[in-house]
């Protein structure tokens, strides 16, 4: 049976209050990259169980809320995430041209063994059914989608002085290996999770002297592409 839609009124949009609205914008203008200042203490469930509300709160193509969250708590399958991340950093690295090798090779990438929990985030393509709203002339909206919902979490666990770094240097399959994700499901993120009182002002690559924020200006473009 269907739903009958005017038993849904809408509810008003309410205006936040200012610090409301300022507390926004902080949590994302201060949210950072996290890889090495976690402290070691878990992270109590009824917070992680906010933080994923938070993220399946994201908007979705269709609504087909494409995401599962694997919990990785087991320090043995972190440990092996490392090792994959290793291997795959040192190939990252001899990618570089050589006057970027050494300060790549100086940077901290992980906190895959800091963290004390692990969530990997994934795309179930075949969620909502072969045709789904939205979707059907780019494929990958579907992804882009579970990509709404990390940084939902990211932003949520920065207002709960919980610290979020993404790991990415992985080959897929090692991942896919080590959690028995099927060939199917699409493996979005790798996120390490654990609660720092301390965070960088800045990205910690434009810090380190890796890459500059962009100006704003340079990349708003009017009515049409600009060639620049
Ligand atoms: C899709 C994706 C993938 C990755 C990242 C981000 C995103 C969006 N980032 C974090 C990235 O380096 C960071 O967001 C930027 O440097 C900006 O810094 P803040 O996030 O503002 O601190 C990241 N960082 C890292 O140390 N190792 C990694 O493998 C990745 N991978």
């Amino acid at each position: 049976m269907r739903p009958d839609p005017s038993a849904h009124a809408l509810a008003p949009a309410g205006e936040f209050s200012t610090s409301e609205r300022n507390a926004v914008y902080r949590a994302i203008e201060t949210r950072r990259d996290v890889r090495d200042q976690f402290f070691p203490d878990p992270l109590p469930d009824d917070l992680v169980m906010r933080l994923l509300r938070a993220a399946h709160a994201a908007p979705s193509v269709g609504f087909m809320q494409p995401w599962n969250f694997i919990l990785i708590r087991d320090a043995a399958v972190r440990e092996a995430a490392w090792a994959a991340f290793s291997r795959a950093n040192d190939e990252a690295a001899e990618m570089f041209p050589q006057e970027r090798r050494d300060l790549y090779r100086s940077l901290k990438l992980e906190g895959i063994r800091k963290a004390p929990l692990s969530i990997c985030v994934t795309c179930d393509p075949d969620r909502a059914g072969p045709v789904v709203l939205g979707r059907t002339h780019n494929p990958r909206m579907d992804v882009y989608s579970a990509v709404c919902a990390v940084q939902n979490l990211w932003l949520a666990a920065r207002a709960e002085g919980v610290g979020v770094g993404w790991v990415s240097i992985f080959h897929d399959r090692d991942v896919r290996a080590l959690l028995g994700i099927p060939e199917r499901v699409e493996i979005v993120a790798w996120l390490c999770l654990g609660y720092v009182d301390r965070l960088y002002a800045e990205p910690e690559l434009a810090l380190k002297g890796w890459r500059q924020r962009l100006p704003l200006e340079d990349l708003v473009f009017h009515d049409r592409w600009q060639a620049r």
